[in-house]
């Protein structure tokens, strides 16, 4: 595989919150690649470091030293983020809510709609579509959120605890939408989870403690 494959390189990436004595390291050196089909889990308890490390993977924070880059990716338009909280506009319909990175990127409406039932029908959710984020579930929220990201077609999936506020069935439900999303598409799926029954769904497995990215655990 050629070096443009790879969507997304940590190299020696560390991640440093305040200065001085109240410096916190949320990050230490992470070194880790992204490639298509990569179903990766980032496991780790609260304050490990997940987020921190896939706000990096994202573009959102800078590294504090070492570097993240994208050589198979434009990380402006080819990253999807699934937050863990609740992130669906209250007045907008599933269908709507769905549509909206795609409106506010200045896509016509009309040309949102089959991206939208596509996303919808991935998830689920075909025939929540009218309903608005109070006539649904937590976890068909979820899915929904799952949904928006996916109708952007993103090559990179990153997913922040998407099943931490869920019960186990429903997390699985969840995972199983990020899952089939990422196979159909041909997306590359990260995961951060603290339930290691959530990251045993995952190809490779790599647990994060105390800011460091311990070593790979393959199980394919
Ligand atoms: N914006 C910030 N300012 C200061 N410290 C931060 C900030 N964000 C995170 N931290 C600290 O960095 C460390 C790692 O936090 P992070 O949120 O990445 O962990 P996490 O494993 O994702 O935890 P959780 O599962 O609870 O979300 C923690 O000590 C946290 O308090």
């Amino acid at each position: 595989m050629s070096g443009t494959d790879v969507l997304v390189v940590c190299e020696n990436a560390a991640l440093t919150f305040g200065r001085g004595a109240t410096a916190v390291v949320a990050v230490h050196g992470a070194d880790l690649s992204i490639r298509p089909g990569d179903r990766l889990a980032i496991v780790g308890p609260s304050g490990s470091g997940k987020s921190s490390l896939l706000h990096l993977l994202a573009g959102l924070e800078r590294p504090t030293s070492g570097t993240v880059s994208w050589p198979g990716l434009d990380p402006s338009a080819g990253i999807g983020l699934v937050f863990q909280a609740d992130s669906l506009v209250p007045a907008l319909d599933v269908a709507e809510n769905t549509a909206l990175p795609l409106v506010l990127a200045g896509r016509p409406e009309a040309q949102t709609r089959r991206p939208v039932a596509d996303a919808l029908d991935l998830v689920g959710a075909s025939d929540l579509a009218d309903r608005l984020p109070e006539e649904i579930s937590g976890g068909q929220a979820q899915r929904v959120a799952v949904a928006r990201v996916l109708a952007q077609q993103p090559r990179l999936i990153l997913a922040d605890e998407p099943t931490g506020r869920l019960d186990h069935a429903t997390g699985a439900r969840v995972l199983d939408a990020l899952l089939t999303a990422a196979d159909r598409t041909g997306a590359a799926l990260v995961v951060t989870t603290h339930d290691p029954a959530i990251a045993a769904r995952l190809t490779v497995r790599r647990a994060m403690h105390d800011g460091r990215l311990l070593a790979q655990e393959d199980v394919s």
